[in-house]
């Protein structure tokens, strides 16, 4: 098992990788859980997969699981579930002590630690994140939030796990595009700022995704750990750090938000796709050669991945794009700040963009 410490200012944290943690649940929570009864929070999906586990694992431990199941997909981080999940939260008369377990991706994930972050003014939770998306970024970091109609993760809270407990076993069950969309996030470590990372990637993502078990704990653990160390140094997004984990998400969020956040296009889908817009504008801009844009497009072809917005039928233009762009959340006094490429490993923050830029180059994109 791979031990990566959250040095997060008054709040840190473990985040653990391993396999068969969810067996030992009861164990790996110990301290944690006061009450016979546990509320955990997840989807079908993932209940029907993983909850026979976790109820068998609360059993041995004199524990009782008691549930809130809910449905799939990203039309769940919403006002609605929202409501009805501090509901039942406050029903089952959880208190600021006590934990709240989320079970499952990032959808879970961000909708429990919101829930959690505003339950009594603050409540702990546990994460147990259980795709590969979740367990190398979003169950980290304390990012919390659920979409709005005007756009995505537009109301939400920083507020931090107590603990996160990655069990690679789980990734057995993950649909292969899910683990494909997950790899987003992964490869963007390396795109961001650590191109020996991208190698790494070049080298073994295909293998890694093929289900090698050494390979999985390294990508997750190196993921968590670079994730670690830039939430460590800037937690709230405010000193530009932690700003470029949104490598590929000003466009990738305008997809998202272009495709109703539906399953037409998955968070890690749109990233990918992003993170390539990213790498084309840059090179666009002169700041790297088009050849290596090119080469991050043929990494993520090459394992299946969608790399060009023009296959997606948008039905759009590239100014539609821009005014999502609009409502995303490093806007500031009128200006759009860009994670941009000076080449792989290479992300900065870049405040002189022009929109009208963007969207002629996303008009160029969307006819490619
Ligand atoms: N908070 C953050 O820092 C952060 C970071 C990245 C992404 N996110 C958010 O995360 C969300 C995407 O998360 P996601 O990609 O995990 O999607 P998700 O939570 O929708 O899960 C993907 C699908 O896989 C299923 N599933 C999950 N685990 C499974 C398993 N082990 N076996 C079988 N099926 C399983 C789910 O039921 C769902 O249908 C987006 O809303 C995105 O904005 C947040
Ligand atoms: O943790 C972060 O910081 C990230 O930006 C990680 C992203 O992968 C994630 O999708 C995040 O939710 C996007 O943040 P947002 O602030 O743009 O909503
Ligand atoms: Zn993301």
């Amino acid at each position: 098992m791979a031990v990566i410490p959250v040095a997060i200012a008054g709040a840190p944290y473990e985040v653990r990788v391993g396999t068969g943690l969810l067996v030992g649940l009861v164990d790996q929570c110990r301290g944690k859980l006061r009450k016979r009864r546990v509320p955990i929070i997840t989807d079908a999906n993932v209940h029907a997969a993983w909850g026979a586990v976790i109820e068998n694992a609360l059993h041995e431990g004199g524990h009782e699981a008691v549930w809130r199941i809910l449905p799939p997909g990203e039309a769940t981080k919403g006002w609605d579930q929202l409501a009805a999940t501090l509901d039942w939260l406050l029903a089952e008369e959880v208190e600021r002590g006590d934990h709240i377990l989320a079970l499952g991706g990032g959808v879970i994930g961000d909708l429990t630690g919101f829930a959690a972050a505003v339950l009594k003014r603050g409540c702990h939770f546990i994460q147990l994140p259980t795709t590969l998306l979740a367990q190398v970024d979003s169950s980290v970091g304390g990012k919390t939030a659920i979409n709005t109609s005007a756009g995505k993760n537009l109301v939400g809270a920083f507020h931090q796990p107590s603990l996160v407990l990655a069990d690679l076993a789980v990734l057995d069950t993950l649909p292969r595009r899910e683990l494909l969309a997950g790899y987003a996030e992964v490869v963007k470590y390396g795109l961001l700022g650590d191109a020996d990372f991208f190698a790494w990637c070049d080298a073994n993502a295909a293998a890694m995704l093929a289900g090698d078990p050494a390979l999985r704990e390294y990508a997750v653990a190196h993921s968590v750990a670079a994730k670690a160390r830039i939430v460590a140094e800037d937690e709230r997004e405010t000193t530009g750090a932690r700003a470029l984990l949104n490598l590929g998400h000003t466009f990738g969020h305008a997809l998202e938000a272009q495709t109703g956040f539906s399953d037409h296009l998955l968070h890690g889908e749109a990233v990918a796709l992003g993170m390539v817009l990213a790498a084309r504008f840059s090179a666009t801009r002169g700041l790297m050669p088009m050849a290596s844009a090119e080469h991050i497009a043929a990494h993520l072809r090459a394992l299946g991945m969608a790399a060009d917005i023009s296959g997606l039928s948008l039905n759009c233009d590239g100014r539609s794009l821009v005014a999502h762009m609009l409502h995303d959340k490093k806007m500031d006094a009128g200006t759009l700040p860009f994670v941009l490429l000076r080449g792989i490993g290479e992300a900065f923050l870049a405040r002189d963009v022009a929109l009208d830029d963007v969207a002629a180059f996303l008009d160029k994109e969307l006819a490619r």
